[in-house]
């Protein structure tokens, strides 16, 4: 068995590779189970047995503090940093006290900068809306700034009343409506965070010929760090993308220069050329329209809490968390933590019932980014195959006529036949 590594921006994929997993508290050992059977047939289908995953365990949570006395070792940290590339089962995150989140921990432990998100849809798989189809979204969320950098202090502790005053006395703030009870939380934004972040969405858009980049901000209300935002996005695309791009910025140009038809000609033609075409949208207006438009928006960056929004919103209308892939990328090193979207859903744990689709789709993104292809599109047709012949967990099964509802192994079953 033998390490990924990473050579001049390219991983170099041995055919016995050793992966790192955690196992994930709540219901990530029933998902983990299942979509780990999965994984493995499919690599040895697709390759004769020629490539092989060596699984390594790792530990994190509940886990991890029953074994070691700790909620995330080092030793797990070291290891996924050795070994590149991880897959993670999802991690509880207790509630207004306690330990802060482990799952954001890996993430700026790691410097994973994007949390890349797709959404399509499965056909048969039951959605709220009319044409589930026309959403065909990925998105790209900042995983590593915003309110998630915990930056934040209790109300009546030493601390808030420190950071009260200093804003009061020291930066004149007047608007602190209740300062005697008011707890503080500080939301830092900056421009290499962005940058990175929305260069890698603009890379994605033209190496997977998408059409457009939407960035959604809270800018006309938080202007100086979701407002930032848009702007160094429209920056980044401007001076590094060239005429790859057509931005609303540079709409805006033409059209104060020579009018709206000269702006809406400019954008057809760049429409026409395959250019991406760059655009921005408030978050709250942007909640409608993905339901009410939603072949409008291709590709998304936005900030850690509106993406983590984003996410849960634009699964529910492709059918809901239980098939919501995720990976958490750093694309400078190389290193990447594939996890579902969804959380521990603590009241199914152990009851092996909920769908493993969302984290077995993320270690379908594991097996692309690897370039094990062949695996990867097995295991997509093996799901769009399964779901079709209406065989579902019970998720699916609740809003299914004529459905078979089947526990979470029995489905991993199902896959691994219809592979
Ligand atoms: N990356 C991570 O590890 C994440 C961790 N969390 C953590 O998870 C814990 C629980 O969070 P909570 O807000 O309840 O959100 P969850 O995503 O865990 O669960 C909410 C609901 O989503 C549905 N759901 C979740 N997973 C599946 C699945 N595999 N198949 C089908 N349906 C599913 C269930 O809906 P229904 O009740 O309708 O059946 C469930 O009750 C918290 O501690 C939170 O911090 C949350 C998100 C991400
Ligand atoms: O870390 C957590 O508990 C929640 C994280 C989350 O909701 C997400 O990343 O989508
Ligand atoms: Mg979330």
């Amino acid at each position: 068995m033998a390490k990924i590594t990473v050579s001049n921006g390219v991983l170099n994929v041995p055919n016995e590779a050793t992966i790192p997993f955690i196992i994930g508290d709540g219901t990530g050992p029933d998902i983990w189970h299942a979509a780990s059977r999965v994984l493995e047939a499919a690599v040895e289908k697709a390759y004769d047995g020629e490539k092989k995953i060596e699984w390594k365990e790792v530990l994190a949570g509940e886990k991890a503090f029953n074994e070691t006395g700790e909620w995330l070792p080092q030793a797990t940290l070291d290891t996924i940093e050795e070994y590149l590339i991880a897959i993670k089962g999802p991690l509880t995150t207790p509630i207004g006290g306690g330990f802060r989140s482990l799952n954001v921990a890996l993430r700026q432990e790691l410097d994973l900068y994007t949390c890349l998100r797709p959404v399509r849809y499965f056909e048969g798989v039951p959605s709220p809306v009319k044409r589930p189809e026309d959403c065909d979204m990925v998105i790209f969320r900042e995983n590593t700034e915003d309110i998630y950098a915990g930056i934040e202090y209790k109300e009546g502790t030493e601390e808030a009343k420190k950071m009260i005053d200093f804003l009061q006395n020291e930066m004149n703030v007047k608007n602190i409506r209740f300062p005697e009870t008011s707890g503080i939380g500080i939301k830092p934004i900056s421009e290499e965070g962005t940058k990175r972040l929305v260069r890698g969405a603009l890379n994605y858009a033209i190496n997977e010929g998408r059409k457009s980049l939407t960035l959604v901000h809270k800018g006309n209300i938080m202007k100086f760090t979701e407002g930032a935002f848009k702007n160094w996005g429209y920056e980044v695309a401007e001076q590094e993308f060239g005429d790859k791009v057509f931005t609303w910025n540079q709409y805006d140009q033409i059209k104060d220069a020579e009018g709206t038809d000269a702006a809406n000609k400019a954008q057809s033609d760049a429409e026409a050329a395959g250019k991406i075409i760059v655009k921005d949208s408030i978050a709250d207006i942007f909640l409608q329209q993905i339901l009410t438009r939603p072949k409008e928006f291709d590709v998304v960056a936005t900030m850690n809490l509106n993406g983590d929004y984003v996410s849960d919103a634009l699964a529910a209308q492709v059918g809901g968390i239980g098939i919501a892939p995720g990976a958490n990328i750093n694309y400078l090193t190389g290193h990447a933590i594939f996890e579902a979207t969804h959380g521990t859903a603590p009241k199914y744990a152990g009851l092996d019932k909920v769908n493993p689709s969302s984290v077995l789709l993320s270690g379908v993104m594991m097996l692309e980014h690897m370039g094990w292809n062949e695996a990867a599109n097995m295991i997509t047709a093996s799901i769009e195959k399964t779901i079709a012949s209406k065989v579902v967990t019970y998720d699916f099964a609740r809003l299914m006529d004529g459905a078979t509802e089947v526990k979470t192994s029995e489905f991993a079953d199902e896959l691994i036949k219809n592979l």
